[in-house]
């Protein structure tokens, strides 16, 4: 577990004074819709208005210059302001160097003071994949925090243990120069009848309910509650409950922050309830694409040619690192298995997997041991692997009521090009079902998947390698 050691001295906090309510007990609104670039804000009138270079070397040998695309307005990575500019603390700004970041991104500048303002005011942020989010909600956490008291002071949670864990290590490495304690409400991390009193408590929502519930977490000091994932952490069909159940046991004047790339109309309406009187920064449908994502497809002739295409894929899987998804656990375990058979080194991941194997796996890829992971949906939110180069979407994905998805195809998509990288995704369709799900969510994102052949495989390499080069 990623923990760091308590200290008594602890310093430096943001003052969180109960918001002023409305008679009805909501937080009164004093927005302001401001358009900048691809993200229109609503922002609050005080915050503070509003400039390095880096460069990133991909894996596939090319240099990319972030640096430009931090300079361009209509990036999503595009910044006025420095970090410095941002009022955090300076040992969080230590914690930013440690991290090599240059810049923040348009998230980051956009949020970060709305997020930080006193009386702290609820928060919804959308951003494209791969932009930084994580960092936003972190360091607003971290900001919050009093670390002169031992209590449970914030709250994060997402949808997958390995996204928990990878957000903890972005808290432990943005913290390191903080006396903030860590700890999970992940399954198999906390031993029966323990209590959790560290200042940050990062979990999944079944975990973290159970551990409020069986009151190893107290919550009475709660003082920001982030809900990454969010529109799949609100849905009904979902995690909607169990978060709900979260939400109910932190104090009303607690501040709420939900994020995602994606918050579809059916999810939003509720996330406004949740999170009442936020700040929002949304995006429209025609800028959810990532630039650096080319995306393709593949007819293939049947399921097995499906299978026959993959495999002859495996060369340019390996050049970086993949991702496949498929729609079924049993169907990841067996083109795995088949994969493994045929002599291909493949790591598997699912949700029946055990906590360790779990975690042995997405470690060893993280570690880039194994270069190709074949996984269902599990994976498909916020996993930051930035050598994946390459997605592969075994089956289009589909919602539980088998609807073609184009927020889970966003997401499963959005494991690549991140942060200004190049990516490629590539689609399989076999049928006459599947090739009406990929038009389909083709349509609702408003951008072009592009053919590439599936019987000239030289042809496939020249035209997969191009992308990734250009
Ligand atoms: N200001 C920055 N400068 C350089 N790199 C950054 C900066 N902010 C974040 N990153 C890096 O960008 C990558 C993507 O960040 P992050 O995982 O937070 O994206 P995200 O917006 O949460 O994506 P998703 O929607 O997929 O969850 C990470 O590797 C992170 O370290």
């Amino acid at each position: 577990m990623a923990d760091l050691k308590p200290d008594a001295d602890g310093f430096f906090h943001a003052a969180s004074s109960a918001p002023t309510q409305n008679s009805d007990g909501s937080i009164p609104e004093t927005k302001t819709e401001v358009k900048t670039g691809d993200l229109t804000e609503s922002k609050n009138e005080d915050a503070p208005q509003s400039g390095a270079s880096a460069l990133l070397k991909s894996t596939f040998e090319v240099t990319v210059t972030l640096a430009d695309q931090q300079a361009d307005p209509n990036s999503p990575l595009y910044s006025v302001q420095t970090f410095e500019q941002l009022g955090l603390h300076e040992d969080l700004l230590k914690g930013i160097y440690a991290m090599k970041f240059q810049k923040p991104s348009k998230i980051q500048e956009r949020a970060l003071p709305l997020l930080l303002q006193n009386p702290p005011r609820n928060m919804i942020g959308q951003s494209q994949s791969g932009t930084g989010k994580t960092a936003a909600f972190v360091l607003a956490m971290l900001s919050r925090v009093d670390y002169t008291k031992e209590a449970v002071q914030a709250l994060c949670i997402a949808p997958s243990r390995e996204l928990a864990r990878q957000i903890m290590q972005v808290i432990t490495t943005m913290a390191a120069y903080t006396k903030v304690t860590t700890g999970y409400a992940i399954k198999d991390a906390v031993a029966k009848g323990a209590s959790l009193k560290q200042h940050i408590i990062v979990g999944t929502p079944g975990t973290l309910t159970d551990l409020i519930r069986r009151r190893s977490i107290d919550t009475a000091h709660v003082k920001i509650f982030v809900v990454d994932e969010a529109d799949n952490m609100l849905d009904q069909q979902g995690l909607g409950d169990q978060t709900l159940r979260v939400k109910n046991s932190v104090p009303r004047d607690c501040q709420i922050v939900l994020f995602s790339a994606t918050f579809p109309d059916y999810v939003r309406n509720f996330a406004n309830k949740f999170a009442p009187a936020a700040n929002e920064i949304r995006l429209k449908t025609e800028e959810l694409s990532v630039e650096g994502i080319k995306q393709f497809y593949m007819d293939c002739k049947n399921e097995v040619h499906k299978y026959e295409v993959l495999v002859e894929l495996y060369s340019l899987l390996t050049i970086g690192q993949s991702i496949i998804f498929c729609k079924k656990k049993e169907t990841a375990d067996v083109i795995a298995q088949r994969m493994i058979d045929q002599g291909h080194q493949v790591s598997l991941l699912h949700g029946s997997k055990d906590p360790v194997e779990r975690d042995r796996v997405i470690d060893e890829f993280r570690d880039g041991k194994s270069k190709v992971l074949i996984t269902t949906n599990v994976v498909a939110r916020g996993i930051d692997i930035p050598q994946v180069n390459m997605v592969v979407n075994y089956d289009m994905p589909l919602t539980v009521d088998n609807r073609p998805d184009p927020e889970t195809y966003l997401h499963r998509i959005g494991r690549t090009g991140r942060f200004g990288r190049r990516g490629i995704s590539i689609n399989f369709v076999h049928d006459r079902r599947s090739w009406a799900e990929m038009q389909e969510i083709e349509q609702k994102l408003g951008k072009a998947i592009v053919r590439v052949k599936t019987d000239d495989f030289d042809e496939m390499e020249k035209t997969l390698k191009q992308e990734l080069k250009a």
